[in-house]
């Protein structure tokens, strides 16, 4: 697992590692890296280093300090650096003086031809920045046309939430230092593409903010029959989804349950004759009393919102075994609270709630604080809770977090969340724990969304289709 650290973990990590470094020896070592992600872009975009142009925006801290040193080693590689000092009698002083040693100029933000350049660095401001770029940066940057580099993250973006409020530079890479910061993986977009260069912070930082799995981790997670299994030792996945007026919600989780794992998986309500025309391997019945054992229940998709439903999860809640709730699970749980009475405290809950019903499950919209809100909402309801949308959160209630990477955006297809909680059920009955079975779920989804759509748009039966070449990619990628 990669780890994510906090603007304030950072700060204080590097203050203890300032007090044990050379001055100055930290900032050289970041701008360094800033220098050679600038040099391999200038290769690619300009087909040289020696004899491109680079503009530098420099604000008043530290960051504009990075991008000023960067100037300095990329002077030394023939490179004609020219800054555009946003705050002149507050420009990091050294950084200033090593630039101007090394050849480098200076100039106001109307001198300085900012167009003409082949890369701009975006020095304005790293972790202490507060809202949106400010006008006269915003003015600059209005006038770039060339790739951006961002140091540290791309100003005027929140650097712990990666919400952008106003305007914000858009980079086409970002090099950070010492540990990727929430924005870097919650706003990928506008970071581009995100290097970690080690100033030797690993040391010094706790527990981090946000957690993200590696192909490692979901293959090292993903359940396999041994020699000693057969179809119960691996877990039996319930699944009570569907209606008869929408049996397409009991298929699709019902199938993501078999294309995940080998056990057995069970389905119970009214689509049983539908799902098993289209599935033989499962077992059917009509009612979640009749279904039998499981290890692990799905409950919500296509259920409704009205008493079979509500009957349905109280029973799936009263069963001592772990429970997925999903879709009208969750609508039922909002408006019925005390349905919750049925579950044993210690019987593990995994709720997969989209922005909707999020808001309606707490009261409000997970807002621009999307992990702040999830990880609220995991220790208010003593459930592990899995945010839906373009980068999914998992949050459990004693406060860890896992983002997953998107890939793309193809899991916005109808039916695909019924996909995800078919999978992530699977993994329940295997035995996973709720928090890792439900980040490496996603993980798995997601990687499913890109096989199956392979840039062209996808269904939620094309990503259950691809979901055991997933598992296969992520083993492979960690072999
Ligand atoms: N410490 C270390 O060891 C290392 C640190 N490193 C580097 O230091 C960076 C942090 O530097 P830092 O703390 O000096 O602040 P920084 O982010 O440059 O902000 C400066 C000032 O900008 C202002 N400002 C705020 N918001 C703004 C906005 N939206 N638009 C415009 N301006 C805005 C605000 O001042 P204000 O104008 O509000 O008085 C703020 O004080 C870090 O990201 C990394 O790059 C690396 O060298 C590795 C070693
Ligand atoms: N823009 C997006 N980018 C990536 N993933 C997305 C995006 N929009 C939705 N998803 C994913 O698609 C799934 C949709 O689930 P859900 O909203 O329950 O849809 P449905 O009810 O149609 O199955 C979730 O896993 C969600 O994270
Ligand atoms: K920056």
């Amino acid at each position: 697992m990669r780890g994510v650290w906090t603007t304030a973990d950072v700060r204080s990590a590097e203050q203890r590692l300032l007090a044990v470094t050379p001055e100055g020896a930290l900032m050289r070592r970041a701008a360094y890296g800033v220098s050679v992600r600038a040099a391999a872009l200038l290769t690619r975009y300009a087909g040289r280093v020696a004899g491109t142009r680079v503009v530098l925006v420099a604000g008043a801290g530290n960051n504009g300090g990075d991008a000023l040193w960067a100037g300095y080693f990329l002077r030394r590689r023939g490179v004609a650096v020219t800054a555009v000092l946003l705050r002149p009698d507050s420009t990091h002083p050294e950084g200033l003086a090593a630039l101007r040693r090394a050849g480098g100029r200076t100039g106001s933000a109307e001198s300085v031809d900012v167009a003409g350049a082949d890369l701009v660095i975006d020095g304005v401001v790293g972790i202490s920045a507060r809202g949106p770029l400010r006008p006269d940066a915003e003015a600059v940057f209005a006038r770039v046309s060339a790739p951006v580099l961002a140091v540290d993250l791309p100003s005027g973006v929140d650097p712990d939430t990666g919400a952008v409020t106003g305007p914000a530079v858009r980079a086409t890479a970002t090099v950070t230092f010492g540990a990727l910061k929430p924005v870097h993986v919650l706003n990928p977009q506008d970071c581009g593409d995100t290097t970690l260069v080690d100033i030797g912070l690993g040391g010094e930082l706790g527990e981090p903010e946000l957690r993200q799995l590696d192909a490692a981790d979901v293959a090292a997670a993903w359940p396999l029959p041994g020699p000693a299994d057969d179809k119960y030792t691996q877990g039996v996945t319930g699944v009570a989804a569907g209606s008869a007026t929408y049996p397409g919600a009991a298929v699709l989780a019902a199938a993501a349950a078999v294309r995940a794992t080998a056990g057995m998986v069970r389905y119970a309500g009214p689509a049983a004759d539908v799902v098993r025309s289209h599935w033989p391997e499962v077992v059917a019945t009509g009612s979640i009393t009749d279904a039998g054992r499981v290890q692990a229940w799905v409950v919500g998709p296509g259920i409704g919102t009205g008493r079979q439903g509500r009957d349905q999860l109280a029973y799936a809640l009263a069963q001592g075994v772990p429970v997925c709730a999903d879709a009208d699970a969750i609508t039922l749980i909002a408006a019925h609270p005390d349905v919750l009475d049925a579950r044993d405290p210690a019987t593990p809950l995994l709720l997969t709630p989209h922005d909707g019903e999020f808001a309606r499950l707490t009261g409000s919209a997970p807002g621009p604080d999307r992990v702040g809100a999830v990880r609220r909402a995991a220790r208010r309801l003593g459930a592990v809770v899995l945010l839906k949308g373009h980068r999914t959160l998992v949050a459990e209630p004693g406060g860890r977090v896992v983002v997953n990477r998107p890939r793309g955006a193809w899991l916005a297809t109808a039916g695909s969340g019924d996909v995800l909680s078919g999978v992530i059920g699977a993994l329940l009955a295997s035995g996973l724990e709720p928090w890792l079975a439900a980040a490496v779920g996603a993980d798995v989804h997601a990687r499913a969304g890109e096989l199956a759509a392979r840039g062209a748009p996808t269904s939620a039966s094309g990503v259950l289709a691809a979901i055991p070449d997933a598992i296969r990619q992520a083993r492979a990628l960690a072999a």
